[in-house]
């Protein structure tokens, strides 16, 4: 369901009646494509290990079925996959506490997937764009390459452990800046090649401590074991292919020699050009939640810098609380609409394979954080969380034509699909679309004013249209079944701050289970809107507590 809230007496150019229509947001969809076979660089140990599934299956799961494939399952042991963001390994001191966190649950036997150190890959970034102008002879003189280097080099010094780890990447990540000063060039092919660089080194380092610390631990790329993805650098998307190769590949390993497996978060391989590939800021949750589903876990842990899931982003509101449950598509709505604190499509493969996620916080292990699960008791429950997302593109398109025109909504998304441009949150009438853009899909595009005056242009054949830029969502996730207690405070509030801080609309989403209503704003309001929100308009009984 998606309702669209207009308020009169508010100044809008596109002359749109309040209306209620059907509509859908048309967020990122699954791109299930069959992947080539995986071309793998350690083709050495895959021969190895196909020897040992060949043995494995055949014969004996036809006499054994089920039973053999579950025998065969616990024989590799991994129970959980721990994932430890940025802040988590941000220095040796902090790995120091990991691997003894890890240590802590001797019970499990944990896939470990790990960010880059800290702030590397803004460091990474950074040192990229600074390459494209300084001239190939001032490429090794790039203050974040320096910081990069100190970096990695002091936490294998004080972790007591052997520089040759990381002096190859490092040689090879000067040399590959000095090749982008010398093109002034960087594609996002080659951007994505560069910041693979900080997970590359976080998990040699890490591996090569556990294993100093008696526990034997393996490093794997992700490139290299099976990540498979689409070619869109930057953001892109898992195909299906990743699953079984993963499974394999680290349970044929274990199978062989049994070592605590390392993984790179964040990155994966092209399936046609065969690059490395990155999955979207924030993607190391998605790589954990994949090697859950591929392996079937118990439980995906993310471990962060926070107490689990909080009401708000507590940069915003440092009296934020965390919410102790939350259903996939709550948590997938929340990240959507903006909560950095989860990747927004890493709730999908742990959905898919009804494995449950612990967002959990490295530097408090005793809080209990935020379990994410298919369903929880919504009884007690208003709303969940209140989410930030700003940078949006909106665009009013009302029809051209007199009502009762068919086609028209068909034919303004065939524009954004020629375009091939992300539709973020949508309301229609039979004449009408308000829409946003997803900022995350625009973002990655170089051409982005271009693009949205050829969108205008295009539309325009069909429709008047009006462009609002730099737009805020605030996004109110709550109980679908407590919708109309919702809806009516939203209008109180928007009535209170009608034509001062929200621009007059509300966009309504509803799931069976869930509510999302969104208050779009201009961007120097957002933070006003959104603690107003808060603190007026649910008196302090907005926050789910149960199960
Ligand atoms: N609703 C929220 N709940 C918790 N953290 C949030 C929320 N919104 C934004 N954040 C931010 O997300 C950060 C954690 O996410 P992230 O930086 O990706 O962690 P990590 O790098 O450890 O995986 C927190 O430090 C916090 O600043
Ligand atoms: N290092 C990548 C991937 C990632 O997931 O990082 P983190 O877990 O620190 O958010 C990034 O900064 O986007």
């Amino acid at each position: 369901m998606a309702v669209v809230l207009r308020f009169p007496g508010v100044a809008r150019d596109s002359p749109a009646a309040p209306s209620v229509g059907a509509g859908s947001r048309l967020g990122r969809e699954p791109y299930f494509a069959c992947a080539a076979a995986t071309a793998r660089p350690g083709g050495r140990c895959l021969r190895r290990r196909g020897l040992v599934v060949r043995c494995q299956s055949g014969a004996a799961v036809l006499k054994k079925g089920a039973a053999s494939v579950a025998a065969e399952k616990a024989a590799t042991g991994f129970t959980v996959v721990m994932k430890f963001g940025g802040s988590s390994v941000a220095s040796a001191e902090r790995m120091r506490e990991v691997a003894d966190l890890i240590l802590s649950f001797p019970e499990e036997t944990p896939v470990i997937v790990l960010s880059a150190m800290g702030k590397t890959t803004n460091n990474l970034l950074l040192a990229g764009e600074k390459a494209v102008s300084c001239g190939a002879s001032n490429a090794s003189e790039i203050p974040e390459l320096a910081v990069i280097k100190e970096l990695h080099i002091r936490t294998i010094d004080e972790l007591g452990l052997d520089r040759s780890i990381v002096s190859g990447l490092l040689d090879e990540l000067e040399q590959l800046l000095k090749g982008v000063a010398m093109m002034k060039e960087l594609t996002p092919r080659t951007r994505d090649y560069l910041v693979s660089f900080g997970e590359c080194m976080s998990t040699r380092i890490f591996a090569a401590y556990l294993n100093k610390l008696g526990k034997k631990a393996r490093q794997y790329d992700a490139f290299d074991i099976g990540f498979i993805t689409t070619d869109d650098f930057t953001n892109a998307d898992i195909l299906e292919a990743t699953y079984p190769s993963v499974a394999k590949r680290l349970q044929g390993d274990w199978i062989d020699d049994p070592a605590i497996p390392i993984v790179t978060g964040f990155l994966g391989k092209g399936w046609k050009s065969c690059a490395i590939t990155t999955l979207g800021r924030g993607g190391s949750d998605l790589t954990a939640t994949t090697i859950g589903k591929a392996l079937g876990l118990r439980e995906i842990q993310v471990w962060k810098d926070v107490d689990g899931v909080l009401t708000c982003d507590p940069n915003i509101y440092a009296n934020a609380i965390p919410v102790p449950y939350l259903t996939f598509e709550e948590a997938a709505e929340l990240a959507y609409f903006g909560a950095q604190v989860l990747h927004p499509q890493s709730m999908r493969p742990a959905r898919e394979g009804g494995i449950p996620v612990r967002v959990k916080n490295s530097y408090n292990r005793r809080a209990p954080g935020t379990v994410i699960t298919k369903t929880r008791d919504l009884s007690k429950s208003i709303l969940t969380s209140i989410v930030l997302k700003s940078n949006i593109t909106m665009l009013d398109i009302v029809s051209t034509r007199m009502l009762g025109q068919y086609g028209f909504l068909a034919k303004v998304f065939s524009i954004f699909e020629d375009l091939g441009i992300s539709v973020d949150c949508v309301a229609t009438s039979e004449v009408s679309i308000s829409l946003t853009l997803d900022p995350s899909k625009l973002w990655c595009r170089e051409l982005i004013q271009q693009e949205l005056d050829h969108v205008v242009e295009e539309l325009e054949k069909i429709a008047f249209v009006h462009l609002l830029q730099h737009r805020s969502i605030i996004s109110l996730i709550g109980n679908v079944q407590r919708s109309s207690l919702i809806l009516e405070k939203v209008v109180l509030l928007t009535e209170t701050l009608l034509g001062h801080i929200v621009e007059g609309y509300v966009y309504l989403q509803s799931s069976i289970v869930f509510t999302t209503l969104n208050l779009v704003c201009h961007a120097s309001n957002h933070l006003h809107l959104l603690l107003y929100a808060r603190r007026s308009m649910f008196y302090g009984e907005m926050v789910s507590t149960s199960r």
